[in-house]
């Protein structure tokens, strides 16, 4: 007997009928006598919907007020998903992820997962309930309801499965597999047979949602291979696992990401110390910082651009805004009409063309690079947002990847 977690996001519980449809394939896995937890995400679009209505109320709530709304929508799912499972005959309870032990610093909105207490799992698992935990969200050190930030369902999902040493860990979603590019962006994207760790927390990091880049960081963590399968048929997905036992290639996806704007901090003193004050300015605020460039100015001045996600932005222009004098700089100007579009393959690294034939796919497109940025696995340029899905479709035709075939060759 081995213990199973199933992963359902949000359209795969969005009505009724799907909401049994997951039943049933959980409840296929408990009578082959695995131990089964179910992990569902909040019904279709609820989470966006309850954000619309928190801002009809106040456009600038505090995150642990948003945390105690959002939460709401998975607590909506477990329920609904229990009862499907009680109305077919077989034993279930739901658990809040407070109530199913999940531990989280406190960052509201963006909480990481700090421990995970399995003892009421454990018990309910022991006494042949099928366990549905809301996916999401945990409580913190004050007894307070936190989030993982949007799409953490998948990380309570690889957390729970690395607790309660799984078997198996399935995420269902609304698509095959994970594909060479979003199958919504280009539609004869191939889908990948494997992928390793490190080229799928890249392509999530960089904007293919449909894992949480976490839930990667934790599956490589603790070795636990992830299958990623649609949860309205039954083709084989994607499974992601270890880089030796994948093949390398040169690129095995392209991701695009909108959640992003370019902040510049013009005619900084072209002397040590500049980048030091203002990025340190920004990690005090804990905001993240992507793609940086320097370039020289005028009068012995420098620019220091970077991107941050769009919902940092206000909080960064605000502390720059506030420190201007203290860095010594001109101006600050910021665009967020911007997108990043990204390339990954753990095989580029030994192909000096990857890059340069990158570049030209865009070149033909008639697309325009603001920034570059580049590690061993990644290449990622910044453009106009209205170029994004453009580009990306240039980028998987100039690298064939229409033509890797269900092996991911
Ligand atoms: N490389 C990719 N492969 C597959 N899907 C992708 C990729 N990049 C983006 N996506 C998008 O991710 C979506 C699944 O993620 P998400 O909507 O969060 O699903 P869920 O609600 O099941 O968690 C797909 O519908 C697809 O549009
Ligand atoms: N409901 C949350 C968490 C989540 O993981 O959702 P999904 O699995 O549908 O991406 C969100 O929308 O962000």
């Amino acid at each position: 007997m081995g213990i199973v977690v199933q992963k359902y996001g949000g359209t795969s519980v969005a009505d009724k009928e799907r909401i049994f449809r997951a039943a049933k394939r959980a409840i296929s896995e408990y009578e082959k006598g695995n131990k089964v937890v179910v992990v569902v995400s909040a019904q279709g679009d609820t989470t966006d919907e309850l954000i619309e209505k928190a801002k009809e109320i106040n456009e600038n709530p505090s995150k642990r007020e948003m945390d105690v709304l959002l939460s709401t929508g998975e607590q909506i799912s477990i329920a609904l998903m229990a009862m499907a499972i009680e109305k077919l005959g077989y034993p279930v309870i739901s658990l809040t992820g407070w109530q199913a032990g999940i531990k989280t610093d406190s960052h509201y909105s963006n909480a990481r997962i700090i421990e995970i207490d399995t003892e009421r799992l454990q018990r309910e698992l022991d006494k042949r309930n099928i366990v549905v935990v809301a996916g999401f969200q945990g409580i913190n050190k004050y007894d307070d309801i936190t989030t993982l930030g949007r799409g953490g369902s998948d990380t309570t999902a690889v957390a729970l499965a690395a607790a309660l040493k799984a078997d198996k860990c399935e995420i269902y979603t609304d698509v095959d597999g994970v594909y060479t590019a979003d199958p919504r962006i280009v539609p004869n994207a191939s889908k990948l047979k494997e992928i390793s760790y490190d080229e799928m927390l890249e392509l999530a990091t960089l904007g293919a949602k449909v894992l949480h880049n976490r839930s990667v960081e934790l599956a490589k963590k603790y070795n636990i291979p992830l299958v990623v399968r649609s949860s309205f048929n039954d083709n084989e997905g994607t499974i992601v696992k270890e880089v030796n036992s994948v093949e390398k290639l040169l690129v095995s996806g392209v991701a695009c990401d909108k959640d992003i704007a370019r902040v510049a901090v013009i005619g900084v003193e072209n002397i040590p110390g500049k980048a030091f004050q203002i990025f340190s300015l920004l990690a005090k605020e804990n905001i993240n910082v992507d793609i940086i460039l320097q370039s020289i100015g005028r009068e012995k001045t420098k620019d220091i651009s970077f991107t941050v996600s769009k919902s940092n932005l206000k909080q960064t222009l605000d502390v720059l805004t506030k420190n201007l004098h203290i860095i010594g700089a001109k101006d600050i100007t910021y665009a967020d009409n911007v997108a990043k579009v990204s390339i990954v393959g753990a095989g580029m690294v030994n192909n000096p063309g990857v890059a340069a034939m990158m570049f030209e796919a865009l070149y033909d497109a008639g697309i325009n690079i603001e920034m570059i940025s580049t590690s061993e696995i990644k290449i990622s340029v910044l453009i106009d947002e209205k170029d994004a899905e453009k580009a990306v479709r240039a980028i998987h035709d100039k690298f064939k990847l229409h033509l890797l075939n269900s092996n991911g060759k």
